[in-house]
């Protein structure tokens, strides 16, 4: 006797959310962009997105957050699909997409970015595409700068505007604490607001950090801690100045360093153990100071099959 649900075919994502260890962002470039030094280390937070045939392309989405998702082709995973339907001429991204959000939506993590990444390659084992790496990573590269870590996770630098990815060695686990705000900020805002800021000061060519690098590839937290930036933080504090609270918060809780993760308006917190993870959560959560506080780890690998039901 067939089984009805085994009958239909899924498949079902995961992939994860990113914190910006450094980001050191060029001057604006003619085409609006900005180049950047780009490292990139992806966190337990994650998010799923289920394919499933379809007669034309929907989308729903469940979880925190997820009334703030749009559901039309703007949405990055809609964009994925109908970009990979176009790029291996199928006639039309006849696809349902489901997403769990769990990465806060327009936090500075890359939420949209990872749908985005999750659904190219959901769609392309889908419809059984055979779309090499290479080509599905330059794919993602033209939905957004962070799409293609999403697909890489993991560690990486990133150049250009941030797609262009060197896989990084990483010699140890990392514990963070993510403080979510209420709210999100919008990206193209706070590099516009980081312009600004620096007005006629020329920004120096990015480079990615020795020292960072180093702490990376050692596993080393002391280290890492004393080598984080983003040259996006003051321009995130000076759209949503109540960020200064939560640094501060984190930081008296017992972080080894903390800072606003890519565009914000979350904050990361690295802890020299998952103990002090746990309670520095804990503590940012009874502040006042955020919505939520969540104790992960990394590195996490990037976006990956979860499970392939039916056919
Ligand atoms: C802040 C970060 O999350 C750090 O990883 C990223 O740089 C943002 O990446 P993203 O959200 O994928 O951004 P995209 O969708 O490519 O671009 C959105 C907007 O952000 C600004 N942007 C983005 C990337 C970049 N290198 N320079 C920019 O100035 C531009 O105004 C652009 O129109
Ligand atoms: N799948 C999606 N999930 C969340 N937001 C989406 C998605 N697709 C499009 N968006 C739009 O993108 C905006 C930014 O959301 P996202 O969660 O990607 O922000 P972010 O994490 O700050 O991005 P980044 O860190 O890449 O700059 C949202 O306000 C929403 O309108």
């Amino acid at each position: 006797m067939s089984h009805p649900a085994a009958s239909v075919p899924a498949v079902t994502i995961r992939v994860p959310a990113k914190v910006n260890v450094q980001l050191a962002v060029g001057p604006p470039r003619a085409d609006g962009y900005h180049d950047l030094a780009n490292v990139f280390l992806a966190v337990g937070l994650q998010d799923r997105v289920t394919a499933r045939p379809a007669p034309r392309l929907s989308i729903t989405c469940a979880g925190p957050g997820s009334a703030l998702v749009p559901l039309d082709g703007t949405n990055l995973a809609a964009r994925a699909a109908e970009l990979l339907a176009a790029h291996t001429g199928r006639e039309r991204a006849d696809v349902h997409l489901h997403i769990d959000k769990d990465i806060p939506v327009a936090g500075g993590m890359a939420g949209g970015s990872a749908d985005g990444a999750a659904a190219l390659l959901a769609c392309a084992e889908l419809w059984g595409t055979g779309t090499p790496r290479e080509e599905l990573l330059e794919l993602a590269g033209r939905l957004g700068s962070d799409v293609p870590f999403a697909i890489v996770g993991g560690a990486a630098l990133g150049l250009g505007r941030g797609e262009l990815l060197t896989p990084l060695p990483v010699g140890g686990t990392f514990h963070w604490v993510f403080a979510l705000a209420d709210g999100g900020l919008s990206t193209p805002e706070v590099y516009r607001e980081c312009d600004r800021l620096r007005g006629e000061d020329p920004a120096p060519a990015p480079e990615a950090s020795p020292a960072l690098l180093a702490a990376l590839r050692d596993g080393d937290a002391y280290a890492l801690a004393g080598a984080l930036s983003n040259d996006l933080q003051p321009a995130a504090i000076s759209l949503r100045p109540s960020l200064e609270d939560v640094l501060e918060a984190g930081s008296a809780a017992g972080a080894l360093a903390g800072l606003v993760s890519g565009s914000g308006p979350t904050c990361a917190f690295l802890a020299p153990d998952a103990p002090t993870a746990a309670r520095i959560a804990t503590v940012l959560e009874g502040s006042g100071t955020c919505r939520a506080a969540r104790a992960t780890t990394s590195p996490a690998p990037g976006a990956g099959v979860l499970t392939i039901s039916g056919a």
